[in-house]
Parts: C-alpha cells; sequence; structure tokens
C-alpha cells in the first residue's frame, strides 16, 4: 500500500493541502493519518465518526486522527480494515505536526515488521510558506529537515508572497534538496500526481521507475565519477549571493543558517562495488555518523551480480536492499545521492572505495 507522508512547518498549509488533494477523484481509496498534536481544525473536514478516533471524510476517505503514536495508529487502521471494520484503502497519506521531525515516521514506515510488509513509502511531500518559508528555515532546524528530505516540495501562499521573496525561497530549497521538483500551489490545488508514485516501485506501470526515483540528474553532471575525484558537492555560493541580491526580508546574512550545515550530493562510482564491503561501510557509517546522513538513495552495480541493487536509507537505517529486474540504462555505474548534515561528500567517498579496495584485494590474493 503506497504512503505518502505530508510534512512541513506550522502554519505552512498541509491540512490545506490535504482538504484539496482529497477533493479529486480517484482519492476516494485513501485512508489519511493526522496527528492530532497542534490547532488542526478537522471539523469543516468530518460527516461521520465510525469509531472514537476513525472517521469518515466528506470525500470517502477514513481519517484516522492519531494521539501520539503515529505508527500504532497505522497498524490499528490496517487491522480495522482487515476485520472489514472500515472501507478498504489502497493508499495512506499521513500529516505530522508542523514542529515534527519527519524522520522517526520514515524509520518506522521502513523497519516495523508489520508496517514493511504492509506499506510502501511512496514520497515525502513538504509544504513550505511562501512568506514565512526563508525565515522559517532560519530559526527552525525541523523546518530545514523536514523540507531536506522532501521527495516533493510545494511552496504555499504563493499569491500572499512577492516574486522575489518566492525565488529566493525557492533558490534556497533546490540547494537544499536538488532531486525534489519545487512546485508554487495555491489553497492546496495540485493534480496528485505530481506528488504520488514518486517512489521505486510505480504501480501505474507496474514496474520499478528507477530513474524517476533517483533523479540523479538534479545533481549536475553525470559524468562526475567517485573514482576522479570531481564530484558535486551543492555549496551555498550562489544562494547566499542571492540572499544578498534580492531577498532584503530573509535573514540570509546570518553566517550560521541550519541549512549551511546541509549538503546534497549524487557520487557516481565507475569499478562495480563489492556487496561485503558496501555493508561495512554502511554498518559504520549509520551508526557512527546517523544523525548526520538524512537521506539516502542509490542503486548499486555490485561486483559479480548482474542485476543493480536499489537502497535507501534515513539516519541510521538501511532499507531493505531491493533486487532490480534490470538496469534502466545502459549506464551501469553505481549512484549514491545524499542529503547529509555536516558530512561532505570526500569522506563518504574515500572511505567507501577504501573498504572496495580491501575487498577486492581479498578477492584477488593467491591461495597459498
Ligand atoms: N492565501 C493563502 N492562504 C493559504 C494557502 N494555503 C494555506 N493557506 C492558509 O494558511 C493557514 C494555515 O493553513 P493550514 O492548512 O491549516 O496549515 P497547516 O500546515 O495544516 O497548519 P498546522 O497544522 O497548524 O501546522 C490557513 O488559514 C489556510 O487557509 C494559500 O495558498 N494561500
Amino acid at each position: 500500500m503506497a504512503t505518502t507522508v505530508i510534512t512541513g512547518f506550522l502554519g505552512s498549509g498541509k491540512t490545506t493541502l490535504l482538504n484539496a488533494l482529497l477533493s479529486h477523484p480517484g482519492m476516494s481509496n485513501t485512508a489519511v493519518l493526522i496527528n492530532e498534536f497542534g490547532d488542526i481544525g478537522l471539523d469543516h473536514l468530518l460527516v461521520r465518526q465510525i469509531s472514537e478516533d476513525v472517521v469518515l471524510l466528506n470525500s470517502g476517505c477514513i481519517c484516522c486522527s492519531v494521539r501520539g503514536d503515529l505508527i500504532s495508529g497505522l497498524r490499528d487502521l490496517f487491522l480495522k480494515r482487515v476485520r472489514g471494520e472500515v472501507a478498504a484503502f489502497d493508499r495512506v497519506i499521513i500529516e505530522t505536526t508542523g514542529l515534527a521531525d519527519p524522520a522517526p515516521i520514515l524509520h518506522t514506515l521502513m523497519t516495523d515488521p508489520l508496517l514493511t510488509n504492509k506499506f510502501r513509502l511512496d514520497s515525502v511531500v513538504s509544504t513550505v510558506d511562501g512568506v514565512y518559508g526563508n525565515s522559517q528555515l532560519d530559526t527552525h532546524a525541523e523546518s530545514v529537515k523536514q523540507a531536506a528530505v522532501a521527495d516533493r516540495i510545494l511552496i504555499t501562499k504563493a499569491d500572499l508572497a512577492s516574486e522575489d521573496v518566492l525565488q529566493a525561497l525557492e533558490t534556497r530549497l533546490h540547494s537544499l534538496n536538488p532531486a525534489a521538483p519545487l512546485y508554487r500551489v495555491h489553497m492546496g490545488d495540485i493534480d496528485p500526481d505530481k506528488l504520488f508514485n514518486a517512489g521505486l516501485y510505480n504501480p501505474e506501470t507496474k514496474s520499478l521507475d528507477v530513474q524517476k526515483w533517483l533523479r540523479d540528474e538534479a545533481y549536475g553532471d553525470n559524468d562526475n565519477s567517485a573514482s576522479h575525484d570531481d564530484n558535486h558537492e551543492h555549496e551555498h555560493e550562489h544562494e547566499h549571493e542571492h540572499d544578498h541580491t534580492h531577498d532584503e526580508h530573509s535573514h540570509g546574512h546570518d553566517v550560521n543558517r541550519h541549512d549551511d550545515h546541509i549538503s546534497s550530493f549524487c557520487l557516481t562510482f565507475d569499478e562495480p562495488l563489492h556487496w561485503d564491503a558496501f555493508v561495512t561501510w554502511a554498518e559504520i557509517f549509520t551508526q557512527m555518523r546517523g544523525e548526520n546522513l538524512l537521506r539516502i538513495k542509490g542503486v548499486l552495480n555490485i561486483a559479480g551480480e548482474d542485476k543493480p541493487v536499489a537502497i535507501h536509507a534515513v539516519q541510521h537505517i538501511f532499507h531493505a536492499p531491493a533486487t532490480l529486474p534490470a538496469w534502466p540504462s545502459d549506464d551501469h555505474r553505481s549512484k549514491l545521492v545524499f542529503i547529509t548534515r555536516d558530512l561532505g561528500p570526500d569522506v563518504i567517498r574515500q572511505s567507501l572505495l577504501q573498504l572496495n579496495a580491501a575487498a577486492t584485494e581479498t578477492r584477488i590474493k593467491p591461495v597459498v
């Protein structure tokens, strides 16, 4: 079951988006989970109470308003569906509270045995306030994280903001998270197809859509090779320049903004990687630097394997790897896209190459 997480800072337009999405035909098989913290006004959405926590929205969607643990809410909702206590649904949207760090929710979706069997993380959508987004990114680390881990970013309230402010915000968000398409929306009005099916598996084509999922082209020149020391790291010079010249209202002059700590880059490895070298690298990095690894997606060319292996991770947790049926193109190099905090590409590339070289050496050592 495809699961989408809608995140975004307080008042950035999550509920407005949800409401607009649910009015689309084709969204009626959707179940919605909303964290109850904060002042989410569900009243205008509600029609019928099914049980204490579950209501039926006027769109026909099931809505579960969760107190506390969103994940136990998801389990309960699933069990209710199995028992026929709520209508069948084939998509779930989770709206986080505005102050939530989305990472723990993504972790649990990726690791809880019941949930990983039934729910598949399809996309993370982040709403950013067109008017206050810039200052929220400056002052609230959560809002930076919400935008950094997103697969899609929506700039809301564009009708209230000046073009200069919107452009500065877009430049900043693109720098934070180059692979996430940015859309300006008015009162949540957007084609749901733009937000869903961003995961590895595309239910429309019933295939694994690696290129759309990885979007490695967004990180710049694809000829960057990890073995040639010439990857791109998206630093923020351009963005600073923009802040100084165009965005007088932003707090871009602050020398230590939260998103100055965020890097996004794509590493490409020409030589096949040994699986055990990659696993060792992943174990070390997720244990030692998990806090700094906001999101990783990758397609690996594993030595001795014909087929590519897709991996993805959020902080300390790697999702179970998936062997893909075929390479999406003639380019069979391993590609890993990273969104990190206070962690640049060099240490990642060098450690992985070193472990890989050691694994290669072990393999070619003559048996005496
Ligand atoms: N003008 C304008 N107002 C908007 C737009 N999107 C949302 N709003 C308004 O912004 C306010 C906050 O929107 P919500 O959808 O409640 O935001 P939220 O992110 O769910 O808020 P919390 O749940 O409190 O974090 C509401 O008054 C909306 O009507 C927009 O595109 N334009």
